[in-house]
């Protein structure tokens, strides 16, 4: 399913409206009792009886899907206090209309910058953060009432609900406009989004600003405006095929890893073992003479070969049947600087990692300029930074206005200036082709796998990508595939798992995918 940004969500809006499909009126109705089912469905205990909510609308659209929940609510019977932020008539039209529809039965005080201490705040109270949603241009100024949508939130006895977004949080890129202190920022138990996830909840911290996650159908069709290319989260029915065909074992193609020398084999043999068993039909190490015995001391399956130098490399790769490699995991910057050149030079589907990248951090053109639509790069965020400083750069830079660089713009970003697929990893590892399509594999909510920030857990993934390359998938999908297999695989080893665990959970993974 597709993950949108603000802008491409209102694409989506229009392309039906301006269809005739639906009104923005009806929207904002499915919208509004969206978030009051999906409060039920997570809290039964709210259904029967009468409860108490403080209800936050802000100067937008967001704020009119407010005035739809404290309608419906106030119709179960409870008790509302309804706060606007800014003036009634400055609201849009639909909004309008649902504060006067409010208006017919309850009160509107204005808000202000103090903490909220209505009488109905006595008891328990559900917050329901209407204030901003996608449309936040600007940092969150309220601190006071940020500070109590946080507390309120981290707090186990009092619930807060974000419509679409804890106001504050930029839906495109899960960061907060501006630079207030942790305490000082709105955070949510439900976020009840609707159409589709947005970027923002899943990138960066908007999965712990949201805390749970709910997405409501609204009618929309358009999954955004005709010819945009959104990313697209990697789910179990966008796997690429790793069922293997009838056939001999070169079918199924054969991996080249490269190793770093003495007792610095470790990480080689990790992503080795990775390839192997995602299904490469074959896997050999290379190996410089001086660790030769070292590897052939630990490894069965995963062939070895002597390869001390670039020289070497070539004399390898005579063999066609050799079809993908993988460099950088225990490399060592010479080896790196020696091997890398040679193996771009080849033409192979090549992974390249760790020492593979950060070799060439002084000159990332002549990295570059060797890059070719075959090669997977996969740098953890330090070094992204040595490959590509400016674009991190506009990650770390605080945002002063909205929509921030996201996760997802950087590695479009570096993939289209790079000419390979760049992989960015994290809870939240973001996959982007020269081509600007994106993938997004989510290790959060449900699928959070904190245990898998291990030593060797990156090897691991290198590795599997390698095996996929060499089984003839493409570049993107293999990475998205052998991304979402990765945390599978954490997920099924649970807490405990170092990184020689995660090889061992493929079989069930696999045999869970009916493969
Ligand atoms: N798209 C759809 O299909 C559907 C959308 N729906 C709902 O609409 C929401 C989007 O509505 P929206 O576009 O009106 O934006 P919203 O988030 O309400 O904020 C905009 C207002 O806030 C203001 N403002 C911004 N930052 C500010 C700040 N820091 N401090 C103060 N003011 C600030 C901004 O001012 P401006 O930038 O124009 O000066 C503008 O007035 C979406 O999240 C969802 O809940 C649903 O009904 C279902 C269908
Ligand atoms: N909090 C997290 N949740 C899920 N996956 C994570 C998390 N932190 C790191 N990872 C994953 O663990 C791996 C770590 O790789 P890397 O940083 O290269 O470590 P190493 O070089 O030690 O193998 C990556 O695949 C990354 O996506
Ligand atoms: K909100």
């Amino acid at each position: 399913m597709e993950l949108l940004t603000a802008a491409e969500m209102s694409a989506a809006e229009r392309t039906d409206i301006e269809a005739g499909r639906v009104t923005g009126a009806e929207l904002m109705a499915r919208a509004g009792a969206g978030t009051v089912d999906a409060v039920l469905a997570k809290w039964p205990d709210l259904a029967a009886g009468a409860h108490r909510a403080v209800v936050l609308c802000g100067p937008g659209n967001n704020g009119g899907d407010g005035f739809v929940v404290a309608r419906l609510l106030a119709a179960r019977g409870w008790t509302i206090d309804l706060y606007l932020l800014g003036r009634a008539d400055a609201l849009p039209p639909d909004a309008r209309a649902n504060h006067d529809l409010w208006r017919e039965r309850g009160e509107v005080r204005a808000l202000e910058d103090a903490a909220i201490a209505p009488p109905a705040v006595d008891g328990e109270v559900l917050w329901i953060d209407a204030l901003f949603g996608t449309g936040l241009s600007r940092p969150f100024t309220l601190s006071a009432v940020a500070r109590q949508l946080g507390a309120a939130a981290r707090d186990p006895e009092t619930r807060v609900v974000a419509i679409d977004m804890p106001s504050g949080w930029c839906s495109d890129s899960g960061r907060w406009l501006g630079d207030a202190a942790p305490e000082a920022r709105t955070a949510a138990d439900l976020t009840v989004t609707f159409h589709r996830r947005k970027a923002g909840h899943i990138l960066s911290d908007g999965p712990t600003a949201c805390g749970q996650l709910a997405r409501v159908d609204i009618g929309l069709e358009a999954a955004t405006a005709p010819g945009a290319r959104p990313a697209r989260l990697v789910e179990p029915d966008t796997l690429a095929a790793v069922s293997k065909r009838p056939g001999h074992k070169y079918d199924h193609g054969h991996a080249l890893v490269l190793t770093g020398g003495a007792g610095r084999t470790g990480a080689a043999r990790l992503s080795a073992r990775a390839a192997l068993r995602i299904g490469a039909g074959l896997v050999t190490l290379g190996v410089p003479g001086a660790a030769q015995l070292e590897v052939a001391m630990h490894e069965t399956a995963v062939m070895l070969r002597r390869v001390d130098d670039a020289e070497a490399l070539d004399t390898a790769l005579e063999d066609p049947r050799l079809n993908s490699l993988c460099l950088g995991p225990g490399l060592g910057s010479e080896r790196a600087h020696a091997l890398v050149p040679a193996a771009l030079a080849s033409g192979r589907a090549t992974v390249l990692d760790a020492d593979a990248l950060t070799a060439f951090a002084d000159a990332p053109d002549r990295l570059f300029s060797k890059l070719h639509a075959r090669c997977v790069l996969t740098p953890h965020m330090g070094e992204f930074a040595r490959l590509f400083p400016d674009i991190a750069e506009d990650l770390k830079r605080t945002p002063e206005s909205g929509p921030a660089a996201s996760r997802i713009d950087a590695a479009r970003a570096a993939s289209v200036r790079c000419g390979a697929v760049v992989l960015l990893k994290g809870a939240d590892t973001v996959i982007a082709a020269p081509d600007g399509r994106v993938l997004v594999n989510a290790a959060v909510y449900e699928r959070s796998v904190p245990w898998l920030a291990t030593a060797g857990a990156g090897d691991t993934l290198a590795g599997l990508i390698a095996g996929l390359l060499a089984r003839g998938i493409a570049p993107l999908e293999a990475a998205g595939t052998g991304a979402w297999l990765h945390v599978e695989c954490a997920r099924r080893f649970g807490p405990g798992l170092i990184a020689e665990d995660l090889c061992g959970m493929l079989p069930g993974v696999l045999r869970e995918l009916g493969v």
